[in-house]
Parts: structure tokens; sequence; C-alpha cells
């Protein structure tokens, strides 16, 4: 399918803000900039204000002093006295619930929020979204997941130019969760409108963000690209803990039925060997291997199960106090780094140090696409 493209330049949607904000005994304090291409996800334990964060950007509350812009257009600046009602910003909201109205049909709450007809733009979302079936149909009649489907595509008929998310998975069983999940991340390959992801949970968040904020009581604490933020140390408890990952992309480059097996080229030649993904060959792909799903080696070594062995450079370590028992590793492969996870005795008993050329042995079934 070709892309869904939106009439503005995705140049057009960098979000900048600067906001500050009581909510009771609550203060938000953030400044930030996100890219206008991809997901930014909002990650943070509970209470930690995101919520509070996407109403100021969709103009829902007003803070009591700051600046928001998107792309080259104020939204709000309180010393200017400039604020533009929600209804007036081009941002697209899915809330938790699905909020549909209840008296209309699902195609007439598709309808509801387009500027002009656009039958095509119409199609297009209603097939990405898999809701064709659905458009007959009363809200009341739909499911949890199947509901949510459908107020992302309100939402994204309205022609935003940018998307807001909070935690649009909330409440559906796993099975449904998955299938959102792949719908919400097919709409980010094929729709150029940036996304503002907001979610608790570090796995989804990790699946599907590009760029990553980290709230903490209030505040950013870190705001980088997601595969920079699983590589520090220090955010290791906040981005997972004993399922610390980190990230790397490359292309499909075979396929072989007889085993079921996919390889994936890495842009600096590297190959790697994974499950079989049903994705065509050319297709960029981004993988998550798990820190304690690698292991070290001194030399690289034959007769074993590992399908990936991958001459390694250790770059640092560290010992975290949560975790007092294992090290936790950065392995620079190539252009890319690896996080890994040993425990002290076997980071002893193996000499290993800093600057050490180490093999790093993962095996193909430690490998999942997101
Ligand atoms: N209108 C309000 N009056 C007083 N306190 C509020 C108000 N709105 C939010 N808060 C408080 O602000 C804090 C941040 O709330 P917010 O909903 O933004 O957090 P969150 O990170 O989205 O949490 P969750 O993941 O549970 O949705 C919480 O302590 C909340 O109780």
């Amino acid at each position: 399918m070709a892309n869904v493209t939106n009439r503005q330049s995705p140049a057009a949607s960098r979000l900048t803000l600067q906001v500050e904000q009581q909510l009771g005994a609550f203060q938000l304090l953030a400044a930030l900039d996100l890219p206008a291409i991809g997901v930014s996800g909002i990650f943070g334990p509970s209470g930690s204000g995101k919520t509070s964060l996407l109403r100021l950007i969709a103009g829902l509350e007003r803070p009591i002093r700051g600046t928001i812009t998107l792309g080259e257009q104020t939204l709000l600046n309180t010393q200017q006295g400039i604020f533009i009602p929600p209804h007036r910003r081009r941002i697209g909201v899915v809330f938790q619930e699905a909020r549909l109205f209840p008296h209309y049909l699902v195609r007439g709450n598709l309808a509801y929020g387009m500027r002009s007809p656009a039958p095509q733009r119409f199609a297009e979302i209603v097939e990405l979204l898999g809701i064709e079936r659905l458009l007959e149909r009363m809200p009341g009649t739909l499911s949890g997941g199947e509901a949510r489907r459908v107020a992302i595509g309100r939402a994204l008929l309205s022609e935003p130019q940018l998307l807001l998310m909070d935690e649009p998975l909330t409440g559906l069983d796993d099975a449904r969760k998955n299938e959102l999940l792949r719908y919400i991340t097919r709409l980010t390959q094929q729709v150029d409108i940036p996304i503002v992801y907001v979610s608790h949970d570090a796995k989804e968040i990790t699946s599907i963000a590009d760029h990553l904020v980290v709230m903490k009581a209030g505040q950013v604490r870190a705001s980088n690209k997601l595969d920079a933020l699983l590589q520090r140390f220090d955010l290791t408890h906040e981005l997972g803990g004993f399922d610390a990952a980190s990230l790397l992309e490359g292309t499909v480059i075979a396929h072989d039925a007889t085993y079921d097996l996919t390889h994936l080229a890495l842009d600096d030649g590297h190959q790697l060997v994974l499950p079989g993904i049903s994705a065509a060959l050319g297709r960029r792909l981004r993988v998550r291997i798990l820190a304690r799903d690698i292991a070290l080696s001194l030399v690289p070594i034959s007769g074993t199960s590992y399908r990936n062995q991958l001459s390694a450079t250790i770059v640092d370590n560290t010992i975290l106090p949560e975790t007092p028992y294992t090290v936790e590793i950065r392995l620079a492969i190539g252009t890319f780094t690896l996080r890994a996870r040993l425990t002290r005795k076997s980071w002893d008993e193996m000499g290993l140090k800093q600057g050490m050329q180490v093999t790093a042995l993962i095996r193909s079934v430690s490998f999942s696409a997101c």
C-alpha cells in the first residue's frame, strides 16, 4: 500500500515546548524538543505527569507559564497571551477509551472530523487499520480493540499535524494489545504524521518509540533517541530492569525456508540470523535483543548452537546498586553498541575488562522483531 501522506510537510510538525503547571500539590516542569517524524514515547511511572503533559499539548489545559510551538505555529505563549484552543490545533488525540459517538455508525464516526471529502484517504486509512468490515456497525457492538482502531482512524482523518495517543492499549487483553500494537506499528511506518505516544509499559514503549522522553515526578529525566537511552546504565532500572534490551536495525537479505530463519544485514555489514519473519527482502527491520540473552567468549567457538557470533569490544561496564551480583556491559560491534549482562563470577573468572576483544554469542531465538 502506498504511504498515506499528510498534506503538511513533515518538517512543519516539530514540537517544542517549555511549560510549568501546578495541579494541586503536583508540579509539572518540562522542556522538550521532539522530532517532526516518527514516534516520540512519553514514558514514566504512574503519576509522573505524562497525561498532564499531553493535555497541555492538546490545549485541554492551560499551563501557568510556558510556550508550545508546532512547526511554525505558536500554540501557546503565556507571556504574549497566545492560546490556540484545542479545536483549532491540528492535533488528533486518541484517549485510553475510544470516546466514539454512540449514535453514529462507524462510518459516521470516521467522517466526523474530516475537513473535506477525501474518499481515497478515507479508503486508505480504513484499509490500514483493518476496519472495512466495521463501517456499518454501531460503536456499542465493537470490541475494545476495534473501537480503538476506529478512534485512531477518526483522529487520522482529521488530517492532524500531530497525533497524540494516551495509553491506547489500556484495558485490552494480551492478544488484543498485540494486535492493536501491530496496527499502530504499521501506521507509524505508513503515515507520515509524528506521534506522541504515552505509556507506562517499558516493553510497549521500547517496541514502538523512535525517540523517548522519560518522565519522573513531573520533570523530564531524559529525552533522546530510544536506542541511545537504552544504552544508558543509569536508566536500566526505569527502562526494563531485568529485561534491559538493545535495538538493532537492518535490512532483510534472505529467508531460509527449510529452517524458518531470516537473515538480516546491519548497516555496517554484520549479519544476524533470526527466527523466520514474514518480511519482504529489502525491508528495514528493527530487532530487540535482551542484555541477558548475550553470552561472551574470549575466543570464537565452533560446535555450538549459537547461530550468531559477533566480534566485539568491551566499551565499558558497571555494577548497579539494584543488582550487585551482575555486571552490565556495553559492547561495540562494528558501528553498533549492544548491552550485555553477565554474572560477576563469570566476569571475574574470564578476566574481562574494558577495551578487551571478545566474541558475543547470541542464539537466533533471542531476537524479536519490533
Ligand atoms: N486536576 C488535578 N488536580 C490535582 N492533581 C492533579 C490533577 N490532575 C492531575 N493531578 C495529579 O498530577 C499528577 C500527575 O498526573 P498524570 O495523570 O499526569 O500522571 P500520569 O503520569 O499520566 O499517570 P498515569 O500513568 O497513572 O496515567 C498525579 O499525582 C495526579 O494526581
